[in-house]
């Protein structure tokens, strides 16, 4: 590795291997890149192997803005083809007990070849990234992946701070300080107690067992989204805004991503598309539906006439899922007004000119992705933090229309709705209205990831806490030479050219 790299404090991120924690993670990254670290992102070389296969990932660091970007990846300790790792509750303990044995030594093997770590980040369902740094003796920090209101949401259940719903009252709605009141049902649902996904409701809990322990709570989400609760729940815990992450508005290296497929082509199907006629449906990389409900959605799209880019990934073979297929005649019956694809470049596609309304299963990422990109919602909530998106972004970002209220509803949308929806979505007053309000979130969201805007400040003051903190590791470490870019506090005093160097004992 070239000494430019070596000479710069460096940071590890380590990730839960899902789609939707690897981006926003790897987003971080290049913005902590940018501003003159080193990074080095890790998951499991399971994932490694695919990111490797669907994006540009090379062995060298790759340069971002003042810093580098590089990946190492870790064995989870199971066979390339264990079924196991489907199934969160054999696999997250897995995942606990080999990675607290190797990044101890990837930590090491960084060490001795230069290149000291001074801080670790993760991002939930691995909390125990923050014991392993605290037996180094490393600082470590937290990205939070959903929306401050999830994350009160969880805090105000950890801590018994609010009634929620429970097995002998089922129904009630739930007020947590600077929210609107949730019904039951747009609680996030890992925490019902009949939800079928008790080890998510557990890996998300044991981060706020863990939650002393990192000194900051990175968030992606901004400050003007979610105003009153950011700045509530900043008086409980170290928290930082610096989101909407994807939002890089230097670009820096765009060819570093972490998609686990590669996208199908549409940009070009996209192109010949009139402005504002094209509907975006996809359920994200978890969410698998049933085949009636997938056969509802097929007639809907067809029977509203609107132009559609439908995503449909295929499922991982040790899911349990069947393989979703089109109603006979559909793609004939579509013609060109439809394109089908298993994995689309997402980013590109929210921000195409031809398309006018985004289907989706509310994810984070892909509300993150939408709000920043001006773009109107139809909500299709499953489980876990979507239901509380969907919320959101229909009744208080205003910027959506509900097509279902989520999984635990156990309810067929039928054609009807999903046309009425599509419609209502694309044509007409409440039409404009929505897209009106999108692009304000989109303008807010640009401002806070401009230079100087709250996002960008966040993002600085972390690194520069970063950088004040490495030398306090590197000090008491006794550690060999590290040439940081001392923050201002730490500069009164010390070398010249704002650079203090650390020489070993
Ligand atoms: O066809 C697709 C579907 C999804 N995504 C990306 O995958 C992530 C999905 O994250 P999200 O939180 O929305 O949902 P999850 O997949 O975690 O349920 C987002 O960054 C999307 O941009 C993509 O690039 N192409
Ligand atoms: O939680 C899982 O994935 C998604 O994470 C996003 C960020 O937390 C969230 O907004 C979205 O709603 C989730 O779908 C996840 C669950 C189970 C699993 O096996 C995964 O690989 C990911």
């Amino acid at each position: 590795m070239g000494s430019d790299a070596e000479s710069l404090v460096h940071v590890l991120l380590v990730s839960f291997p899902g789609q939707g924690h690897v981006n926003p993670l790897l987003r971080l990254g290049k913005r902590l890149a940018s501003k003159g670290l080193l990074v080095t992102f890790t998951t499991p070389e399971s994932i490694g192997k695919q990111m490797r296969k669907a994006s540009n990932i090379g062995d060298e660091p790759a340069p971002v803005g003042d810093g580098f970007i590089r990946f190492e990846f870790f064995e989870d300790g199971w066979d390339e083809d264990e079924p196991r790792r489907q199934d969160l509750d054999q696999y997250l303990p897995q995942l606990e007990k080999v990675g607290k044995v190797l990044i101890p030594e990837m930590i090491r093997r960084n060490a001795e070849r230069n290149r000291p770590i001074s801080c670790l980040i993760n991002n939930p369902f691995i909390p125990w990234v923050s014991d392993v740094a605290e037996s180094l003796g490393l600082p470590s920090a937290m990205l939070w992946v959903q929306s401050c209101a999830c994350f009160a949401a969880y805090y105000h259940y950890y801590h018994g701070l609010v009634p929620f719903p429970s097995e002998s009252a089922m129904e009630i709605d739930v007020r947590l300080p600077c929210m609107p009141l949730l019904k039951h049902d747009e609680v996030p649902s890992f925490l019902y107690p009949t939800s079928p996904y008790p080890f998510l409701r557990r890996a998300i809990l044991g981060q706020y067992k863990n939650l002393d322990k990192p000194f900051c709570i990175l968030m992606d989400t901004f400050q003007e989204l979610e105003l009153e609760i950011i700045e509530y729940m900043s008086k409980i815990c170290p928290i930082k805004t610096v989101g909407p992450l994807f939002k890089n508005p230097k670009v820096p290296n765009a060819n570093v991503r972490g998609d686990f497929m590669k996208a199908d082509d549409c940009v070009g199907w996209l192109d010949s598309k009139p402005a504002g006629s094209v509907v975006y449906v996809s359920f994200g990389s978890v969410v698998y539906l049933k085949q009636d409900q997938w056969d509802e959605i097929a007639y809907g799209l067809l029977n509203s006439n609107v132009n559609f880019l439908w995503v449909m990934k295929p499922p991982h073979k040790d899911s349990g899922y069947t393989v979703l297929t089109l109603p006979e005649g559909f793609l004939e019956k579509a013609g060109d007004k439809g394109k089908v694809v298993q994995w689309s470049p997402q980013e590109q596609v929210l921000a195409h000119p031809a398309v006018a309304a985004f289907v989706t299963h509310c994810g984070w990422n892909s509300s993150m992705e939408a709000l920043a990109s001006g773009m109107p919602i139809i909500a299709f909530p499953q489980w876990g933090d979507q239901v509380t998106d969907a919320k959101y972004l229909v009744d208080v970002f205003k910027v959506g229309v509900r097509m279902c209220r989520g999984e635990a509803e156990d309810k067929l949308i039928t054609r009807d709705v999903v046309e009425k929806c599509l419609l209502e979505a694309t044509v007409g007053e409440k039409a404009a209205e929505m897209k009106r309000n999108a692009l304000k979130w989109k303008a807010a969201a640009e401002a806070a990831v401009a230079e100087g805007g709250s996002s960008d400040r966040n993002i600085q003051a972390f690194v520069d806490e970063v950088k004040r903190r490495s030398v306090e590791v590197a000090l008491a470490k006794g550690s060999k030479s590290t040439v940081v870019e001392a923050p201002a506090a730490a500069r009164e005093g010390a070398a010249t050219n704002g650079k203090v160097e650390l020489v070993s004992s």
